[in-house]
């Protein structure tokens, strides 16, 4: 786990060799000891380098180790007795030194770092703090300011902004390893006192409480209820007021705090979801290791509305060049000014050109004989775009893979239009497209599995995270939402306000709230939808019964806010008032409070006092019980992908895992409980009828999500 050699005949070179990113588990911590024990004890050793193999330093601590209890040696006593030998010890850096990494670096005397290598402190985005000495440390090195940022934000920074920050004395080109060694031996025989971080003083600023106290503010905006980054303002306090071995004690007391939070496993969870989310797999058995992905170098996107543009935008900064398609010469030249702009501003942001050259604009599809992949984001009608696929099938060449940004029509429907079912599959981009790290790629019964893996790889390249999922109506992320924003209007029925419900949601977690949440996203889009399948318009008997339609419990409130021309943000009025169109500033409007009251007088419901704690069951456990029959339709491979699915698509708080974790922890027990009860006093409402595979996990004792794939394997796959 770490090889030990002599070079240049008086320099231990220390490699940590766990790929693939040499993260410090209990086997390499050992290593580390043991070789260190071994070139202080050897005369001939005169310094020590340190590196990783494969060009990476070291990811930091093994994150899977946290499940358990601790093995093998602590990593603090290990890092201290590197500092406090008497030989000098330089760290290798290259690739990447993150969070243990980089408190690994932090405590060697001196660090050389190749200029591609990243360093950073991401402890804070796993829901803990750098607890090796780093929140420590690394005030001490840099001062106050920069340290509180890169602690509470976790952000990765560039070896020449390390330089810059005092981090590392050295950048190379050149291979970082033998730079190290050529400086350690230039480094024997120097006092090493100045150069153990821990001896220094924390350059304290006048302003500390002052400076302290709007970090404070701001992560408390940022991130609603997360405690981590208030841990680390409370470590970097400390570092700046205690001496450095009290200052450790008030690290460790942290993050034992943060350790048994619950928001710990969260985050962590998160991390591996994500990883996870990539591997897919078909019924055939055709999967992410067994797949190859076309290399794609030309698209053409059909659309050039609000997610048309988006897509171009975010296949032409990867340096695909991109053929946009509109239906009209005055359309055309507007979504050309959209992307043009939308490009600039996003090559502006990150210091680089625009790929303005990749772009092409036409009014014709018979421009797209040669393009390898295309994206069909015309209007959510499937006439219209079963004709888009037929004229597509017609004039692209054969091999082309043609896929559709619905968001939940039938895939395979199109596919059947065309001459090549196989190459179909849909590519669900969130919007904004070039901003949301969402990607839902739809398998199809027919979509091959070079077409996926060719999804799946793409959304890659454009930087999303994309998840297989199977080809049901909304999918997954859209499917679930449906209840979930039904049990919102219920509860305004039955008493509750447009505000305390986003308020109980926002304590939870989100960003903003379900009603704000639409009015941001505009409310004509779902009361087309409504009308386009029957649940409301003009044809539609509202009166007979009331309030049920198709069977079911209607809540017809979002129509009648549409029907007064309240869209949401972009008409200053929707769920909330704004002082003028497109501002953000939502405001409790007395005229929703008259519409809720006659409402509920027309149809004689007494409004009744609706806790917080209803609002988060009703709302988060229907969610997570469609999110289960999804499970059992095989539409979702497992958990993890619904829960990526929610975090960056709809934003769902992370310090929460994601709807079906944030179910496992409060207990599935619990959770069926609730809904029997909830379905009970609303039968006419079906998606809060406990679903099997709930039933089925609590009976089998309520195994940890990441089990509850093997109770699923039984059931009929699409994925
Ligand atoms: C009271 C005292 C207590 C003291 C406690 C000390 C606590 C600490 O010491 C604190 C810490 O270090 S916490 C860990 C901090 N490090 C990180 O957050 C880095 C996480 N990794 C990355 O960002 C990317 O993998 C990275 C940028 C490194 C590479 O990205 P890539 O895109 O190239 O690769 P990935 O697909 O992300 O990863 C490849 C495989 O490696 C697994 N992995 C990555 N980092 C890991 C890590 N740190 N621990 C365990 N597994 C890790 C990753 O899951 C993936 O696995 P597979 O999916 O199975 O291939
Ligand atoms: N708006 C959203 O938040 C999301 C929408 N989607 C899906 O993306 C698709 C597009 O939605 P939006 O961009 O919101 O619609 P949009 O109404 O903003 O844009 C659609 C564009 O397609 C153009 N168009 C229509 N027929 C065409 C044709 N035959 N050839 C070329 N262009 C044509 C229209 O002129 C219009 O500019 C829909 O299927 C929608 O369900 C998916 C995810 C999110």
């Amino acid at each position: 786990m770490a090889r030990y050699e002599l070079v240049k005949r008086s320099v231990a070179l220390i490699t940590l060799t766990n790929p693939p990113v040499n993260a410090l588990s209990s086997p390499v911590r050992h290593a580390i000891a043991k070789s260190m024990e071994r070139a202080l004890s050897d005369p001939k050793v005169t310094a020590v380098v340190i590196c990783g193999e494969n060009g990476r330093f070291c990811g930091g601590a093994d994150i899977r180790e946290f499940a358990g209890p601790l093995r093998g040696p602590p990593l603090i006593p290990v890092l201290d007795a590197i500092e406090a030998g008497r030989k000098p010890v330089v760290a290798a850096i290259e690739g990447v030194a993150l969070g243990g990494g980089f408190e690994l670096a932090l405590v060697c005397h001196y660090r050389i770092a190749h200029s591609k290598a990243r360093l950073g402190l991401p402890e804070v985005t796993l829901g803990i703090l750098p607890a090796a000495g780093g929140s420590q440390r690394l005030p001490r090195l840099i001062g106050i300011p920069a340290a509180l940022e890169l602690i509470t934000t976790g952000r990765h920074i560039s070896a020449q902004e390390a330089l810059k920050l005092g981090i590392v004395d050295q950048v190379t080109d050149q291979n970082a390893c033998e730079m190290a060694v050529e400086f350690a031996l230039k480094s024997v025989g120097k006092p090493l006192s100045s150069r153990r971080v821990s001896m220094l003083t924390t350059p304290c600023p006048p302003d500390l409480d002052a400076l302290l106290e709007a970090a404070t503010m701001q992560v408390k905006k940022k991130a609603r209820g997360v405690m981590a980054p208030l841990a680390c303002i409370q470590a970097v306090r400390a570092a700046a007021t205690m001496p450095f071995s009290k200052g450790m004690k008030r690290e460790s007391e942290l993050m034992t705090t943060l350790f048994n939070s619950g928001q710990a496993q969260a985050f962590q969870y998160c991390f591996f979801a994500q990883r996870t989310a990539g591997k897919w797999t078909l019924p055939s058995g055709a999967q992410w290791n067994n797949s190859k992905p076309r290399e794609i170098r030309s698209a053409a996107v059909i659309g050039l509305g609000t997610m048309g543009r988006g897509i171009v935008v975010s296949l032409a900064r990867v340096g695909i060049s991109v053929i946009a398609v509109e239906s009209e010469k005055k359309l055309l030249e507007n979504g050309r000014q959209m992307v043009i702009g939308m490009l600039e501003r996003d090559a502006k942001r990150r210091g680089v050109s625009a790929s303005l050259n990749l772009l092409n604009f036409t009014l014709s599809l018979q421009d797209l004989k040669d393009v390898d992949l295309v994206i069909e984001a015309v209007f959510e009608d499937m006439a219209l775009k079963k004709r888009v696929f037929q004229e597509l099938s017609k004039v692209c060449r054969p091999t082309t893979l043609l896929c559709t940004n619905t968001s939940g029509l039938d895939v395979d429907a199109l596919a059947g239009v065309t001459n090549r079912p196989h190459l179909v599959a849909g590519m669900h981009f969130f919007s904004p497209a070039h901003v949301m790290k969402l990607l839902e790629v739809v398998c199809g019964p027919r979509s091959s599995s070079e077409t996926i893996a060719t999804a799946m790889s793409l959304g890659k390249k454009m930087g999303k995270v994309s998840v297989a999922v199977g080809n049901c109506p909304g999918f997954v992320g859209n499917r679930m939402l449906k209840p979930y924003l039904d049990q919102a209007t219920f509860l305004l029925e039955e008493g509750a306000t447009p505000e305390q419900i986003d308020k109980a949601l926002e304590d939870f977690g989100f960003a903003m709230g379900v009603f704000r949440m639409s009015d941001l996203a505009g409310l004509d889009v779902g009361w087309r939808v409504r009308k386009e399948s029957g649940l409301t318009g003009p044809d539609v008997d509202s009166k007979n019964p009331p309030r049920r339609r198709q069977g079911h419990r209607y809540c017809p409130i979002p129509d009648m806010v549409c029907e007064q021309g309240r869209f949401g943000q972009k008409t200053g009025r929707g769920w909330y008032m704004y002082d003028k169109p497109g501002d953000t500033n939502a405001k409790p409007d007395p005229l929703i409070q008259n519409l809720l009251e006659t409402y509920r007088s027309r149809y004689g419901i007494q409004p009744r006092n609706i806790s917080d704690q209803e609002i988060i069951e009703r709302c988060l456990f229907v969610l997570a019980n469609e999110g289960f029959r999804i499970l059992e339709d095989g539409m979702a491979a497992r958990p993890e992908d619904i829960d990526v699915i929610y975090l960056f698509g709809y934003a769902f708080p992370r310090h929460r895992g994601g709807p079906m974790f944030y179910v496992s922890m409060v207990g599935l027990e619990r959770v069926l409980e609730r809904l029997e009860y909830y379905h009970q006093a609303h039968p006419d409402v079906p998606h809060l009828e406990p679903s099997a595979l709930l039933k089925k996990l609590v009976a089998c004792g309520s195994p940890p999500v990441q089990k509850w794939r093997e109770y699923i394997k039984t059931m009929h796959s699409h994925l």
